[in-house]
């Protein structure tokens, strides 16, 4: 293995995942492979790329600091040169947030300062510029991400936000020296570790700098970021002659399917409504799931029943529909209640002979992946932008569509369904 990535939820795993399989089209990527927590096995002798999900996003730092160490051991073990922290390309966390604490702790365990801190993924809109972050053309916290269920972002400066929650202080690489190339790069790094900065925030505003980041860190053994900062990351092993650039394998499978939305989003809220003009549909009432009157099997029987016309059940809801029903129950209770309905209910599907299944959201997919108990996942085409296919190993396997909240096209539902069968 020669990537080794630690991913802070289970979306943001197979973004990444999907990045470092593509790569750029000249070269093209590693073999790559994505682990749903910390494997309890040495992983297969032809990976190249190994991306850990966990489900750390929105957990206490201390927790989230010894699950990433662990995974750090685990990589290293398997031969990793370089190791990412992959975070979200909107920056999710609060003040109090994990972000700082682990890149930190990996910092330290790697004896490493001057550590990329680049969220930018320009692919989805998110480019970062003067330490601020964009998502297309609005302030992050202009963009709606103010109103996220768990890791409300009021604050567009990384810097700013990073800081409140690190130890050493937070240096920053301009767009000037990122456009002046790859020596200027890693020369403005290493100038902010002898100042002592473990993370640096970097600008980057199209792929073109992400790739001149890339090579600026050819031989770092640390890189903190979201999606884009690995696309340059596999071409500095396939130069080197350490990886043949065979990255994304063919896959899909045929069979029932089912698509559930827990992600209250704006892209995800425009999916479902996409949807629901053209596909049976079934809403998940949040005040029903909390008294029991709906349940997963209720959800499970609507699927089944509507299996063979795309069926989606959602629970996503506005930003006002989100703040009513938080102040009634609590936000932990909700994610709580959402996270068992979901999770029971792809384990009910899986059991019940499904083998194509979309998933919108970080934290559902992380519910439902876990619960589904799957081991590895293979990376197979991309379906949108930081969205591939996914397929499990073993004997009943199951092809997967992880996408991110904020990911895809508003008709992308119906599309990875048939991206998953290999159409
Ligand atoms: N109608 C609703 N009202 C309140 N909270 C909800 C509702 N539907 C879902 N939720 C909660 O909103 C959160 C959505 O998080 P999730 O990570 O799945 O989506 P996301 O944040 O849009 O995706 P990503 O993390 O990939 O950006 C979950 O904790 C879920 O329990
Ligand atoms: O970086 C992103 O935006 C996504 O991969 C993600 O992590 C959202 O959950």
């Amino acid at each position: 293995m020669l990537i080794g990535v630690i991913a802070d939820d289970f979306t943001g795993a197979s973004d990444i995942a999907n990045t470092l399989a593509k790569g750029l089209p000249e070269q093209g990527g590693l073999r790559t492979v994505q682990y749903l927590g910390l494997p309890a096995q040495n992983a297969a002798a032809d990976v190249e790329a190994g991306v850990i999900a966990l489900k750390s996003r929105s957990i206490a730092a201390k927790a989230a600091v010894d699950q990433s160490l662990r995974g750090l051991e685990w990589l290293l073990k398997q031969g990793c040169e370089q190791i990412v922290f992959k975070y979200c390309s909107t920056f999710d966390s609060t003040p109090a947030g994990n972000i700082g604490p682990v890149g930190e702790a990996l910092a330290d365990a790697l004896g490493v300062k001057g550590v990329v801190a680049c969220p930018a993924f320009p692919g989805a809109g998110r480019t970062v510029y003067q330490g601020h972050l964009f998502v297309r053309d609005k302030l992050l916290n202009e963009s709606g991400l103010e109103n996220h269920p768990l890791n409300a972002m009021t604050d567009a400066d990384i810097r700013r936000w990073l800081s409140c929650q690190t130890k050493s202080s937070v240096g920053h690489v301009g767009i000037e020296t990122v456009r002046a190339g790859a020596h200027a790069i890693a020369a403005a790094l290493e100038h902010a570790a002898g100042e002592q900065q473990t993370l640096v925030v970097l600008d980057a505003i199209n792929d073109d700098d992400l790739i001149s980041i890339g090579r600026a860190v050819a031989d770092h053994p640390l890189i903190t970021g979201g999606s884009g900062i690995a696309i340059g990351l596999p071409a500095n092993f396939i130069v080197r002659g350490l990886a043949k650039g065979n990255g994304s394998a063919r896959l899909g499978l045929e069979g029932p399917e089912a698509i559930l939305a827990g992600s209250c989003s704006g892209a995800t809220r425009e999916q479902v409504e996409f949807h629901r003009k053209r596909y049976p549909t079934l809403a998940i009432e949040v005040d029903a799931v909390m008294d029991g009157r709906t349940t997963a099997e209720h959800v499970v029987a609507f699927l089944r029943e509507n299996d063979g016309h795309a069926p989606l059940a959602f629970s996503s809801g506005t930003p006002e529909e989100v703040r009513r029903i938080q102040d009634r129950y609590g936000r932990e209770e909700i994610a709580h209640a959402l996270d068992q309905l979901f999770a029971k209910t792809a384990r009910r599907l899986v059991a019940a002979g499904v083998r194509r299944l979309v998933v919108a959201g970080g934290e559902t997919s992380g519910a439902v992946v876990s619960a589904l108990d799957l081991g590895a996942l293979t990376i197979g085409p991309e379906i949108d932008p930081g969205v591939p296919v996914l397929v499990s190993e073993g004997e009943r396997s199951v092809a997967l569509a992880l996408k991110s909240g904020n990911f895809g096209s508003p008709d992308f539902f119906s599309k990875a369904l048939e991206r998953l069968a290999g159409r």
